[in-house]
């Protein structure tokens, strides 16, 4: 059987859709426009691409978008600076910072230097405190993302067998805790696991967050299981020409849709989500510091 795909573009678009809906209702009820502030050191290709969206997307949904560019060399002091001036800044409901910075910047202090409430990266360690301890916090934006689409397309999760492959602070920890909280029984799966693929054919549903291609392979995949790949991975594609490359995520996609109930393609699964929600959670903290309920 072949599986259904679950279409993160259009599911992205519904989600800014609600946003803007919500952006509208604040302007007229509160005289409020949310504002959000995006901060990028560098000249990292993938990042421009991620973060011209992000300001185009601020715009198209209400919201004021305000963009800071710095070079690669910029001091970690003058980023600092910037992210207290938007703490303070009345207009600015929501900041972030792109990653990944350069080398010689302390990522963990420019974050922590984010008041959480601004936070809408949900990266700041009150925010995934919060999350851990079933708080009212920001949820990173690709967890977030994981989850509605799964929600979206399996109703409720509770009693479901769920493995994370992959550990890091922004995807993979969020993403175990989200589906801790919607009562799955999770697996937290990484480099030392051992028999990853029969860790892979117990659960009912897979989120790949590994960033390695294709390292999942589809005859791991229980049969009818809900497949969330979050992997984007740039790989050479000669049959395409010379010097060209085509984006793979962390799961083997043909094989695994023939054994998956459904998956997220790569392209236009989880990434249009990233940007949706990071929309929705300015929208949501916007709402927050002014006290009002939805
Ligand atoms: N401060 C942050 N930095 C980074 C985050 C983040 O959430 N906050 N996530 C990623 C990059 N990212 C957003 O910032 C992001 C990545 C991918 C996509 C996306 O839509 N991808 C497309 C493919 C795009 C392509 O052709 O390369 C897709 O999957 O369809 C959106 C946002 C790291 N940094």
């Amino acid at each position: 059987m072949s599986a259904h795909i679950i279409d993160g573009k259009a599911f992205a678009a519904s989600v800014r859709s609600d946003v803007a809906k919500d952006v509208q209702s604040l302007k007229q009820k509160h005289g409020i426009t949310p504002g959000l502030a995006v901060v990028i050191v560098g000249e990292d290709p993938a990042s421009q691409v991620y973060v011209r969206n992000k300001v185009k997307q601020t715009s198209e949904v209400g919201m004021n978008g305000f963009h800071f560019e710095y070079p690669a060399d910029t001091q970690e002091e003058e980023v600092l600076q910037k992210v207290h001036e938007l703490n303070n800044d009345p207009a600015v409901n929501g900041i972030l910072v792109q990653l990944p910075l350069p080398d010689h910047m302390n990522e963990t202090a420019i974050i922590e230097a984010i008041s959480p409430e601004k936070d809408v990266d949900g990266f700041h360690v009150v925010n995934s405190g919060l999350l851990a301890t079933g708080g009212k916090g920001l949820v990173p934006c690709t967890p977030l993302g994981c989850y509605l689409m799964l929600k979206d397309h399996l109703g409720d999760l509770s009693g479901k067998k769920a493995i994370v492959v992959g550990r890091s602070n922004i995807v993979g920890k969020p993403m175990a805790q989200l589906l801790l909280d919607a009562s799955c029984t999770v697996t937290i799966a990484h480099s030392r696991t051992k028999d990853l693929p029969a860790e892979v054919a117990q659960a009912d549903i897979v989120v790949a967050a590994v960033g390695r291609p294709e390292m999942i392979k589809g005859d791991w995949i229980k049969q009818d299981a809900t497949v969330i790949d979050v992997g984007i991975n740039r790989i050479p594609a000669p049959e395409r020409g010379q010097g060209k490359h085509r984006l793979v995520g962390d799961v083997e996609y043909a094989t695994a849709s023939e054994n998956a109930g459904a998956i997220t393609p790569v392209p236009g699964g989880v990434g249009p989500m990233t940007i949706a929600c990071l929309l929705k959670n300015t929208v949501t903290a916007t709402y927050r510091q002014n006290d009002i309920k939805k």
